[in-house]
């Protein structure tokens, strides 16, 4: 007789193997870490004894579930922003959230959360990707679970890294340390193409490939996603992520929900994994990943709930049934992805997807003991049938929960034994992520009162307090002005501009919020062709204005951004009360005058078509200096054949608002 640690006896074992062999009165033989024998109870009962011998009492005993995507300290932002489209969720909150709050102790007590809540749920395995990797790898690691652990690079400053360089060195230093590690392999993420340059792809590929671990990263989420990258690489996410490298390393790219057959037959060529998140896709309405062709061309597809901020829980019986349902709902076909694919996909081949079924995902002889008992004989699970060996698969998949889990065994060792967790305490894990809570909605309630702090939170805004001179006059005809412009000796032509200006101004109700704009300039060239476009954000605050004699000082702040995203993300983000869009064509001359700059625009109101106005502006300092600039921009506006008496003061948004 051959000695073991442990034997469990009595129960239905569904090995998920490669010929799937299940075993009604099964037992499994575990040695340390490692499971040394699975099959039927009489044959390991005559072949072993064992220091514990485990009646299972008829429970199925199987493969721990394998999570293959997620983030899990984000279990500490779960319910924080609901009902979102992806890029104001992520850019609008999730990230600027982070950047205020995550740190080494954040994400050891998101970790733990996360790991008592994925134990509980007989979850033994999971990918993650996330900031501070290696505090969430300690956390993991003694909570007792198994993990993909990847550090995180992207092109701007992220709360562990101020540049992508320290990045990539901090996933260096922390795969060099935890490769070897029995329960973590220490990984990269660049996180997405959209977050990521060419340089940080390829260089996170070459780690990766010099270290032989895995990649980690997601891949064609949103639609969005796609079109952009076709507007501005002339191809999809995946043939860009090829040219980059990219698949030199082992990858597992979560999502894929907008890859078409050549994309998903060169990921199935270079050996990439796939994870896929119904719920998060789902709920973010990014839409549902082809995996049932995906499937068929021999992918490797795992289940995973993404982070518990986008989905909002970490329960795999939950992902499984889900992926299963919509598979059929999607191809019209209910045969689609069966009980035992979507637990193979939630177990072998969620290994596979991560490039770890070496050690985990089957209960098969060699493997590391990775195992759940799942009580399968409960009100709403019972009976049960074994007439079809599929049946077993059913069970689990259609009408089992989370909750029947009953134990759990990672690594040869138990982390939950009768429905208690022997490594963490849930008690104080609660009572410090209710802290947490507290501190964001504390900073997230200050911010949401403020249009400029919202500004702020999203990046990139500077301020520049601005004074500027400025008179308005409306004019019927332009040609006169223009030859009035182009001859009169007194007056330098230094530079000329022609562009198509389309504004969207956000305005709201409480008027001491100022309002926002979000300027688009499409610039024309001599053959009236658009040469560039310049996009830019603009945050006016409430302006104080002085009256002079034809003209008006405008006092006031503003804050310049970059306008990386659709107006339709700002819309969604800032929600304002009022929208008004103008569209203008622009004459713009710079002139000096009188040894002063000034800006003239020779405006034309397209929409809303309301007339031609000579603009006359010039940038000013102080209130002597603007009452000098005023009394010139009168002497300009005659100049140019307009009446100075005709004089509007006001914006165009103010001039035209109904
Ligand atoms: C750099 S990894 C963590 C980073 O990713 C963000 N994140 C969480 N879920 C998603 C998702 O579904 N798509 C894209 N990015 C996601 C998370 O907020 C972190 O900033
Ligand atoms: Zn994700």
């Amino acid at each position: 007789m051959e000695k073991v640690d442990v034997l469990l006896t009595n129960a239905l074992v569904l090995t998920m193997d490669q010929a799937l062999s299940q075993y009604e009165s099964g037992a499994v033989a575990v040695r340390g870490d490692s499971i040394v024998a699975v099959g039927p109870q009489e044959t390991l009962q005559a072949q072993y004894t064992a220091s514990q011998v485990i009646d299972c009492g008829g429970k199925t005993l199987m493969p721990g579930l394998i999570n293959a995507h997620t983030h899990v300290p984000m279990t500490l932002l779960r319910g924080l922003a609901d009902d979102l489209r992806l890029d104001v969720w992520l850019m609008g909150y999730m990230m600027p959230v982070e950047r205020e709050f995550v740190s080494p102790e954040f994400v050891r007590l998101g970790t733990q959360m996360a790991c008592a809540e994925m134990i509980r749920s007989g979850v033994t395995c999971f990918a993650d990707m996330y900031y501070f990797e290696e505090d969430v790898a300690k956390a993991t690691a003694d909570a007792g679970m198994r993990a993909l652990c990847a550090e995180s690079v992207l092109k701007f400053p992220s709360p562990d890294a101020d540049s992508y360089e320290e990045g990539l060195a901090i996933a260096r230093d922390f795969i060099q340390r935890w490769k070897g590690h029995p329960l973590i392999v220490p990984s990269i993420a660049p996180h997405a193409a959209y977050t990521c340059t060419p340089e940080i792809l390829r260089a996170a590929a070459e780690l990766a490939a010099e270290f032989d671990v895995p990649l980690h990263t997601h891949i064609s989420e949103t639609a969005g996603e796609v079109a952009n990258m076709r507007e501005e690489n002339g191809m999809p996410v995946v043939p860009y992520m090829k040219k980059c490298g990219l698949f030199e390393a082992k990858v597992l790219a979560a999502h894929c929900v907008h890859v078409d057959e050549g994309e998903i037959r060169t990921m199935q060529h270079l050996g990439a994994g796939v994870a896929h998140n119904p719920s998060s896709n789902l709920k973010l309405a990014s839409g549902f990943a082809p995996v049932q062709r995906m499937l068929e061309l021999g992918l490797n597809v795992g289940i995973g709930t993404d982070g518990p901020a986008s989905n909002n829980d970490l329960d795999m019986f939950e992902e499984v049934r889900l992926a299963a349902f919509v598979a059929k709902c999607v191809t019209n076909d209910p045969t689609a992805l069966p009980a035992q694919t979507a637990l193979l996909m939630a177990t072998r081949q969620g290994a596979q997807a991560m490039h770890m079924d070496d050690i985990t995902g089957s209960l098969e002889p060699g493997k590391r003991a990775d195992l759940i008992l799942v009580d399968n004989r409960r009100i709403h699970n019972a009976p049960f049938f074994r007439r079809d060996p599929n049946a077993a698969y059913a069970q689990i998949v259609y009408a089992s929960k989370a909750t029947d889990v009953s134990d759990v065994m990672i690594n040869g060792q138990w982390v939950m034994r009768g429905r208690e967790l022997l490594t963490l305490n849930e008690e104080e894990i609660l009572a410090a992520s209710m802290e947490y809570a507290r501190q964001i909605d504390a900073f997230l309630t200050a911010r949401e009162q403020s249009v400029l702090a919202k500004l702020i939170a999203i990046g990139g805004a500077t301020e520049e307090e601005s004074f500027e001179v400025q008179a308005k006059v409306p004019i019927s005809n332009e040609q006169p002005i223009l030859q009035a412009l182009l001859h009169n000796p007194q007056i330098e032509i230094l530079r000329k501009r022609h562009y198509r200006e389309y504004d969207t101004y956000f305005l709201f109700n409480d008027v001491e919020q100022g309002r926002l704009r979000i300027r688009e300039d499409h610039f024309v060239d001599d053959q009236g062709k658009i040469d560039h476009v310049r996009s830019r954000l603009t945050h006016v605050g409430v302006s104080s204005e002085f009256n002079f004699p034809s003209g008006v000082l405008l006092s006031r702040s503003r804050f310049l951004a970059p306008a990386t995203q659709s107006i339709r993300f700002y819309r969604e983000y800032f929600r304002p009360d009022e929208v008004m869009e103008i569209e203008k064509d622009r004459l713009r001359y710079l002139v000096r005058f009188q040894d002063t700059e000034f800006f003239i625009n020779i405006d034309t109101l397209i929409q809303p078509s309301t007339g031609k106005f000579l603009e006359v502006k010039s940038r000013t300092w102080s209130r002597k200096d603007a009452e000098q600039k005023s009394t010139l921009a009168a002497e300009l506006i005659s100049l140019l054949g307009a009446s100075p008496n005709n004089t509007i003061s006001r914006d165009y948004v103010e001039l035209l608002k109904p």
